[in-house]
C-alpha cells in the first residue's frame, strides 16, 4: 500500500494508485511527520510462496505467504484496489496501515512492510498461526472460565496500551482476536480505529473525517452510545470486551438476534441474560463492563485499568508475566483438539520463541473451520491461491479455484446438518457433508438469476432457490450478503 510514498518503484507503474494526498497545508505538515517504520517495499506477489487462506474480512483476504529467499512467513493481507475504492474503504486501509505502523505491543499484530501492484494492496503482518478466537469458541461450544480469564486479561493489556496512546479500536470481537502458535492473543484489524481527542498517535485528518462518518464496529458488539451518535471513547472497547467475555463463556454474544435492527433494540434496552453457570465474578465483571454509561464501565473510570485488573474475576492473573509462558496447558489442550489437522508446516516468523513455539510449529486450523479457506468474490483475482491446501480441494476439478467457502448449517424441515458450501470460479456450487466428507446432491449452476437465486433473510441466514428446490443456510459468521454478492457477481460475468 502506498501512503505518501514518493520514490517507490511501485509508484511508477501505470496502474491505479492509491495515495494519501494532503488536502491542505495542515494535512501536508502532518503527513511529513509520518515516517514509516514498516517500509513500502518493491516486492511483487511472485516474491512469495502463497499458502493457505488464513481468513477473510469484509474488504480483504489474508493469506499465509512465505518470502522466497528468506523463508520468513507472513500473514499477507490483500486488498483489491477496485473493490476498496468502490466500497469507500480506502481511508480504512490507509488508516490501518498508518496506525499499525506506530504500534508496538506483544498483544497487537505487528506490521512488517507493505507493497502494491496493479490490482492489490498488500500488508505483511505477523502471522497468527492459531487462527481466530471466534473459531476456537465455535469448535468448543464455549470456553472454560480459566481460558476466558486468560484471554480476556491479554486483551485488557492490549487495550490498556491502545487507550494509553489515545486510540479506540472500535471493532473488538472474537473474530479480530487472533491466537499465536503458542496460544497468546493478538488484537487485529485496525480498519475502524479512531483516535481520542488527546491521541499520541499520528492520524491524518482527512482519513478521520472520511472514516468517522460510518458507524464503526459490528452490530452485536456495538455499545448503546454509538447508536446514539456519541463521540468515541475507551468505553466503546470496554463494552465490546464485556460482550467478548460473554461470548467466550456462553458461546454466543449477549445481544443476539436475527437482524441488526433487533440486535440494536436489545442493546439499547440492555436485554442482558446472564446464564446461571457463569461464576459470580464473571457475571459481575460483565455487568460492570456492560454499563450503559461509557464513563462508568470498569476501566474507564478515574482508577482506569487498575480498577479493571483488580476485579476478582482476574484473581490469579500475573499481570507482569502474562505473556511469558503459562499458556502451556491451554495451548496443549488446543493443539490436542487440532491434531487431526493435515497442515503441512511452514516456518513461522512470529517473534515468540517460547517453549511452545517449537512444539506447536505447523499447528493450524486447516480443519474446515468456518473462515480458514473463505474467499471473497471481489478478490477473485487471487482466488487461484485457494486451491492449494484445503481438504475440500478433492472436490474441485483440475484448475478450478475456490471463490468462497464456509461451513454452514443447512436446514431441512426441522433438522439441520453441517455442510461446507463451496463456490468456484467455474462457476459451480458444491455442498459437501462435513460429517461424511461426500458431496451432497449437485446444485445445478445457472447464470440466470431466475434459475439460481439467493435471498438474504438476515445477516446470517440465506436461501438459495433453484427451479427444483430451496435450500436454507445459516452462516455463523454472518456472511449471508457476501454469499449473495459472490453468486450474483459470478452470474454476471
Ligand atoms: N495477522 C494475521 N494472522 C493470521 N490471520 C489473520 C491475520 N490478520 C487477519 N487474519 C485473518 O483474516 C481475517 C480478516 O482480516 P481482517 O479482520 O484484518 O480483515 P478486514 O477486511 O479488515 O475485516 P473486517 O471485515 O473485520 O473489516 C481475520 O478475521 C483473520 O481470520
Amino acid at each position: 500500500m502506498v501512503v505518501g510514498g514518493e520514490g517507490n518503484d511501485m509508484e511508477r507503474t501505470s496502474q491505479p494508485k492509491i495515495r494519501l494526498e494532503p488536502r491542505n497545508r495542515e494535512e501536508a505538515a502532518q503527513r511529513i511527520s509520518i515516517a514509516f517504520r514498516a517500509p513500502q517495499e518493491n516486492f511483487t506477489i511472485r516474491d512469495f510462496e502463497l499458502g493457505k487462506v488464513l481468513g477473510v474480512g469484509s474488504h480483504s483476504k489474508v493469506v499465509r505467504a512465505k518470502k522466497k529467499g528468506t523463508g520468513h512467513v507472513y500473514a499477507l493481507k490483500i486488498m483489491d484496489k477496485d473493490y476498496i475504492i468502490k466500497e469507500n474503504k480506502v481511508s480504512c486501509a490507509k488508516l490501518e496501515r498508518i496506525v499499525l505502523d506506530q504500534l508496538d505491543h506483544p498483544g497487537i499484530v505487528g506490521l512488517y512492510f507493505t507493497f502494491q501492484d496493479a490490482r492489490s494492496l498488500y500488508m505483511a503482518l505477523e502471522s497468527c498461526e492459531g487462527g481466530e478466537l471466534f473459531d476456537l469458541i465455535s469448535k468448543r461450544g464455549r470456553l472454560s472460565e480459566i481460558e476466558a480469564r486468560f484471554y480476556t486479561a491479554e486483551v485488557v493489556e492490549a487495550l490498556e496500551y491502545l487507550h494509553g496512546l489515545g486510540l479506540i479500536h472500535c471493532d473488538i470481537k472474537p473474530e479480530n482476536l487472533l491466537l499465536t502458535a503458542d496460544g497468546h492473543i493478538k488484537v487485529a484489524d485496525f480498519g475502524s480505529v479512531r483516535p481520542a481527542k488527546d491521541s499520541r498517535v499520528t492520524v491524518p485528518l482527512n482519513l478521520l473525517s472520511e472514516n468517522t462518518r460510518a458507524l464503526a464496529g459490528t452490530a452485536a458488539y456495538v455499545p448503546p452510545e454509538i447508536l446514539n451518535s456519541s463521540p468515541v471513547s475507551p468505553g466503546n472497547d470496554l463494552w465490546a470486551l464485556g460482550c467478548t467475555l460473554y461470548h467466550m463463556l456462553a458461546g454466543a454474544s449477549p445481544f443476539k438476534d436475527t437482524s441488526e435492527w433487533l440486535i440494536f433494540q436489545r442493546v439499547i434496552s440492555r436485554e442482558l441474560i446472564i446464564p446461571e453457570y457463569f461464576s459470580d465474578e464473571a457475571s459481575d465483571l460483565i455487568d460492570k463492563l456492560l454499563d450503559m454509561d461509557p464513563t462508568k464501565r470498569l476501566g474507564a473510570g478515574p482508577d482506569g485499568y487498575l480498577a479493571l485488573k483488580l476485579h476478582p474475576f482476574f484473581k490469579g492473573i500475573d499481570w507482569h508475566n502474562l505473556r511469558k509462558g503459562s499458556v502451556r496447558k491451554l495451548a496443549m489442550e488446543f493443539i490436542a483438539r487440532k491434531n487431526k489437522d493435515s497442515y503441512s508446516s511452514t516456518q513461522n516468523t512470529t517473534h515468540h520463541s517460547g517453549v511452545l513455539s517449537q512444539q506447536l510449529t505447523g499447528f493450524d486450523r486447516s480443519n474446515g473451520s468456518t473462515s480458514s479457506s473463505e474467499a471473497h468474490p471481489h478478490l477473485s483475482t487471487v482466488s487461484s491461491i485457494d486451491s492449494f491446501d484445503s481438504k475440500w480441494a478433492e472436490f474441485l476439478e483440475p484448475g478450478e479455484s475456490v471463490i468462497m467457502t464456509s461451513k454452514l448449517k443447512k436446514f431441512r424441515k426441522l433438522k439441520s446438518k453441517k455442510v461446507q458450501l463451496i463456490l468456484t470460479d467455474k462457476p459451480r456450487l458444491i455442498s459437501v457433508s462435513t460429517s461424511k466428507l461426500t458431496e451432497k446432491r449437485k446444485i445445478v449452476w445457472s447464470d440466470n438469476p431466475s434459475s439460481i437465486n439467493v435471498q438474504v433473510v438476515n445477516s446470517s441466514h440465506f436461501k438459495i432457490s433453484t427451479p427444483t428446490k430451496v435450500m436454507s443456510f445459516e452462516d455463523a459468521k454472518q456472511r449471508a450478503w457476501q454469499w449473495k454478492k459472490a453468486i450474483e457477481s459470478l452470474q454476471k460475468q
